[in-house]
This record gives structure tokens, C-alpha cells and sequence, in this order.
């Protein structure tokens, strides 16, 4: 038995209802609603329009769907599904093994995202991160060729493909900031207390002169004045500058450590960050123009760009994404990592399709005790914004070397997780740490106990979102997923599912983090990469039609035969294709 909403809209949107035969929308009446008896249809405005995004392949899955005929026999339905759709619903085994071990209700909200490099960079290490709970590979274009960034996105693609996963792929611009050459091949250098070191504009052709550090920025030392501090990865290791000869910056080290390849250089003066010509330089370089076309042919699900300053160039690399990808199919997440981007932030977020608070340059630039208010921040503006938020940097710094984090370590993930940012992410730790897969243990294990404490404590009440929505059918969407969020609470359901063609339906679901998991059913492979950067989201491939009736037929009988729901199981189900809520006991 089931009880349902419907929001239909025939008065303001004709042109839609004078298409009865349109295959994305028919008319309320043409449904037929056996099973669900309680069926009360309520009107209000607007109407589903088709989505831009379905592609011809994936429109036609839908439409050419046995199932989307409208309803008849149940068991012709379960039939026929499972017959059409030999995978039926894709979804990756450890997810299916672990909705089977735990039940709906503990499956992981927060999202993992881990870099890749040395140490992670082999098919089995990719697919031990993708089994150990990775949702996303980060690749950092500052770091190794473009033959070898294809490798990792092709092994990427070969695991998702050969075992179910749906690991999708971040890119990383370089920016145009200023930092140190490569070392030449060297891992690392050790820098010791009142040593003078040499930063040089000058190119090493062959191995690089004893304390000497290339730069890439050709204004450095024109820049750079004696007295000047230079922080090294935002004062990990810090020098002063005691003499200036043509291209050469002669610098005396006051804080010892270690130098990493291409580490970010920044200077200060009076106490102040020092920001001459390099802060004219453009926050997407002309070897980052390069990479995003080399990200597009490859098919990265999402380019993060480094130092935004303004909206923008997030604009602008929009523009240009969408006259050469396939239809917003990449996603661009603003890095908030300089003091223009915290001036900028709502504007720049709202150009966004997510962000990342990048603490490690962050800190660089502003001072560190003012990161964790910064970032609380930047969570709070992107939740509001319903923008994915991704806390990235530091979070297990000593798993580099050791097996097991600080207490401070800890404390610091699950305040991010406490926060509900949508994704948690390792840099070094999983790109060139002797313990990735432990570190990423520890960010699965963390994000687990905090977010079972808040069921435990009830902690999940809604606290009011500010309405976003611009036009009438977004503005029913939301009140939608707000409505079914809350109910999902006052209910306690097993799961909320949601049907989008889009991914916008569900990320609206997620945006008000109700206590269950939301299982995103959408019909294209790369919109169900995407979902995967969201909290709480479950994506799944499925192809479904406008009929919610045989949708839910659908998806029961598939997802019993795998045991991945019960009979009883009681469900939310929303869709985006009729602006829908209904609430029912899985048959
Ligand atoms: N593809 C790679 N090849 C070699 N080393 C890498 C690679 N990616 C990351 N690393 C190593 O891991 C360390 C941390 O990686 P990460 O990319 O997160 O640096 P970051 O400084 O936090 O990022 P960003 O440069 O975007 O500010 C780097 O300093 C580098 O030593
Ligand atoms: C991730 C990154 O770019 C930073 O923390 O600076
Ligand atoms: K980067
Ligand atoms: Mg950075």
C-alpha cells in the first residue's frame, strides 16, 4: 500500500500538455494507479520538461523501457525487466555487499576522495581504494606528465567498467601561482638551520646545483625584496632573503625541513602577504588550458580549479566546457584557497557546480588560526547553495609516515564530518604515503562512528535551508525533497529513493541530509559519477521511465533479487520526470 503526492501543472505550461504524446510527459490522467490506492493528486503549477542532458542512447533506453508503457501486471513487469536489462541496475559490488552486511541505514554518507600518485598509481592499489570506499580519484596536474595522468584515468575507467565501481575522476589545475622547480628527479630536500639557499629563475638543463631551488615564476626576483620572509608550502619550511643577484635570490633558511617537488612558494612582508605582479597572473595558465583539453578527451567527471579569484574565470571555463564537452557533463569545483576567493565566495560558489576548501594554500595565505572558521564557512555558504563541499588537506598528515593518525588528526576528520561537508579528501597520505589504504580506513571508520552518533542522538533535525530555486518547477523540486527529507526523519524510513534524470532532484534530497541513505537512480553512467561526489547519495544506472508505478515495480524486483532490500522495507520515492512523493512498504 502506498500513499502519494503528485505536483502536475497543466494550466501554465501548455506547450508541454499539448504534446500528449511526448514520451518524457503525459498528462496525469493517462496513468494508472492500481497498487497505490491512496493516490491523492494534488495541482500545483509547473510541469517536468525533458532533460537536456539525456543522451540519444540513454533517452532511448528509457523510452524504448517494456516498463513505460504505463502499469500492468506486476509480474509481466518484474518479467520483462529483468529479461530487457541483463545488468539491470549497476551499482559496485562493495556498496551491494555492504547496503546486504549493515542495512540501509548504516551505509557511509560522506564522501572519499583520494589523490593519486606513486604510491597509488597501479591498477590492483586503484582498485584496494575503490573496494576500501574511494568515490573519487583526484589527479594534481602539478605533479607528473600527461602520459602518465592518461594511465591512471584509463585504470580508473577499466576498474569502473570490469567491477561495477563508479569512482569518478577530479582533475586539478596547476594555476599559475608561484612554486619550486621538480628537484630535479629528487623526492625530496632537506633544508638545515642558517643555510643560504639559492631560488632562481634560471632552468636547470641537466642536474640541479647543490641548495639551489628553480622557480617558476619569471617576475620572482624582481618581485621579492631583502627582508622579504618566504614560506615554503605555506611555512612547512622558511627562509629569509638576504641578497638579490639578477635572477638569483640568496636566502638564509630560519625554520629547517623539508622541500617537496614543486612545492608553493609564498612571500611576506611586515607581517603581510606580498602581492605584486604575480597576483596579475591568470588563474588558468596556458599550461592549464592544455590540461583541461587533455581532462575533456580523456572525460574527467570534474576539473577543480586552483586560486580562483573571481566567478569569473568559473564562468568563463564553463563556457568554454560546454562548447566542447557533451553537455555539462564536467563538473567545476572552485578551490578556495587565497584570501580574493574568501572575499568572492558566495558569487564564486554559486558559479560553481562545488568547492573545496584547500587548507594547505589557504593557510598560506590567511593566517592558520583563522582556517577552521574559514572553513566552517565556506560548508555552511555551499549547503545553502546546494554546492557539494569537499574538506581537503592535512586531514591525516602523519599517515604519510605512520600507521596510525594523531588524536588531532582524528578530531579534525570528524569535525569535518560533523560539519556535513560532502566529501573528505587525502592528498599526500594516499599520492605518495607509505599507509594509503590505512588512512583511507581511517577516514571510512571516523566518518562512520560521528555520523552513527548523530542518529543516536537525533542530531538530524533540519535546520532551515534558504529557498534557491529560481523557476516555479525547481522551486516545487525543492519543496519536494524538503518535504520528503522530513518526512524520511518523522517516519524513520529505510531509504529515500529518487528518480532524476539530471542528478538535480537528488542533490536537492542530499542538500537537507535526512537520516537514511538516498538512492539516486538516473539513467547515464557519467550523471551517476557525479552523484558520487554528494553526501548521502547511493547512485545507481538504471534505465526507468515516466511511469513511477512500474519504476518502483522495477526497482524492488531488481534490487530484492540481489538482496539489497527487503519486503517491509519502508521507502520514499521522488522523481523529477512527475514531480512526485510517495511513501510505501517495499511488497
Ligand atoms: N602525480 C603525482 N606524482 C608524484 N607525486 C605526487 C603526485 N601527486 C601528488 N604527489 C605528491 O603528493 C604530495 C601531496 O599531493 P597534493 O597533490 O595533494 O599536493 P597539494 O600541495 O595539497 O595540492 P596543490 O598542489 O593542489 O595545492 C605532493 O607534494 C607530491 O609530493
Ligand atoms: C588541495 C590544495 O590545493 C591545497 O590544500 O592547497
Ligand atoms: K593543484
Ligand atoms: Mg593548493
Amino acid at each position: 500500500m502506498s500513499q502519494s503526492i503528485q505536483f502536475s501543472a497543466p494550466s501554465r505550461t501548455p506547450h508541454l500538455l499539448h504534446l500528449p504524446q511526448s514520451r518524457f510527459h503525459r498528462p496525469l490522467s493517462s496513468f494508472s494507479f492500481r497498487r497505490f490506492s491512496k493516490y491523492t493528486p494534488i495541482r500545483a503549477s509547473s510541469s517536468p520538461s525533458p532533460s537536456p542532458d539525456l543522451d540519444s542512447s540513454s533517452s532511448s533506453q528509457v523510452l524504448l523501457s517494456p516498463n513505460g508503457t504505463g502499469a500492468s501486471d506486476e509480474r509481466s513487469v518484474v518479467a520483462t525487466a529483468i529479461s530487457t536489462d541483463t545488468v539491470g541496475i549497476e551499482v559496485d559490488t562493495v556498496t551491494e555487499a555492504e547496503l546486504k552486511e549493515n542495512g540501509f541505514r548504516s551505509t557511509r554518507r560522506t564522501k572519499l576522495i583520494c589523490t593519486i600518485g606513486p604510491a597509488t598509481c597501479g591498477f590492483e592499489q586503484l582498485e584496494t581504494l575503490a573496494e576500501g570506499g574511494m568515490n573519487v580519484a583526484r589527479l594534481n596536474m602539478c605533479h607528473g606528465t600527461r602520459d602518465w595522468h592518461r594511465d591512471v584515468i584509463r585504470s580508473v575507467r577499466r576498474l569502473n567498467e570490469e567491477k561495477g565501481f563508479a569512482v569518478a575522476i577530479m582533475m586539478d589545475t596547476e594555476g599559475s601561482e608561484i612554486h619550486m622547480g621538480d628537484l630535479g628527479g629528487e623526492s625530496s630536500a632537506k633544508a638545515e638551520d642558517g643555510e643560504t639557499w639559492t631560488f632562481t629563475v634560471r632552468a636547470f638543463d641537466s642536474s640541479r646545483p647543490e641548495r639551489t631551488i628553480s622557480v617558476s615564476y619569471d617576475g620572482f626576483a624582481e618581485d621579492v625584496r631583502v627582508g622579504d620572509e618566504l614560506l615554503v608550502d605555506g611555512g612547512m619550511v622558511r627562509f629569509e632573503v638576504i641578497e638579490k643577484i639578477g635572477p638569483d635570490v640568496k636566502c638564509k633558511c630560519t625554520d629547517p625541513g623539508l622541500l617537496l617537488p614543486r612545492a608553493n612558494l609564498t612571500f611576506w612582508r611586515d607581517g603581510s602577504l606580498v602581492r605584486e605582479r604575480n597576483a596579475m597572473l591568470p588563474t588558468i595558465s596556458s599550461k592549464d588550458w592544455l590540461d583541461i583539453d587533455f581532462g575533456i578527451a580523456e572525460g574527467v567527471d570534474f576539473i577543480a580549479v586552483s586560486f580562483v579569484k573571481s566567478a569569473e574565470v568559473i564562468n568563463h571555463l564553463k563556457s568554454y566546457l560546454a562548447a566542447r564537452s557533451r553537455g555539462g557533463d564536467i563538473g567545476v569545483i572552485a578551490k578556495i584557497e587565497s584570501i580574493d576567493s574568501l572575499t568572492n565566495l558566495e558569487e564564486i560558489i554559486l558559479a560553481s557546480d562545488g568547492a573545496m576548501v584547500a587548507r594547505g594554500d589557504l593557510g598560506a595565505q590567511i593566517p592558520l588560526e583563522q582556517v577552521p572558521a574559514a572553513q566552517q564557512r565556506i560548508v555552511q555558504v555551499c549547503r545553502a547553495l546546494n554546492k557539494p563541499v569537499i574538506v581537503a588537506s592535512q586531514l591525516l598528515e602523519s599517515m604519510i609516515e605512520y600507521p596510525t593518525p594523531t588524536r588531532a588528526e582524528v578530531a579534525d576528520v570528524s569535525e569535518a564530518v560533523r560539519q556535513r561537508s560532502d566529501a573528505l579528501m587525502l592528498s599526500g597520505e594516499s599520492a605518495m604515503g607509505q599507509f594509503p589504504d590505512k588512512a583511507l580506513a581511517v577516514l571510512r571508520s571516523v566518518s562512520l562512528r560521528i555520523e552513527r552518533w548523530w542518529r543516536e542522538e537525533k542530531r538530524y533535525e533540519a535546520t532551515p535551508l534558504q529557498a534557491i530555486g529560481s523557476t516555479f518547477s525547481d522551486k516545487i523540486s525543492e519543496e519536494i525533497c524538503n518535504s520528503a527529507a522530513k518526512m524520511a526523519n518523522n517516519l524513520g524510513v529505510d531509504a529515500v529513493f529518487v528518480y532524476t534524470t539530471n542528478g538535480h532532484m537528488a542533490t536537492l534530497v542530499s542538500r537537507c541530509r535526512p537520516d537514511c541513505p538516498i538512492f539516486a537512480f538516473t539513467t547515464t553512467t557519467s550523471v551517476r559519477r557525479r552523484l558520487n561526489l554528494q553526501w548521502g547519495l547511493i547512485p545507481f544506472r538504471l534505465s526507468f521511465s515516466d511511469d513511477m508505478e512500474s519504476n518502483l515495480n522495477k526497482t524492488f524486483s531488481l534490487l530484492k533479487s540481489r538482496g539489497m532490500i527487503k519486503s517491509g522495507d519502508l521507502v520514499i520515492a521522488v522523481s523529477d520526470m512527475l514531480q512526485s512523493i510517495q511513501v510505501m512498504n517495499v511488497p
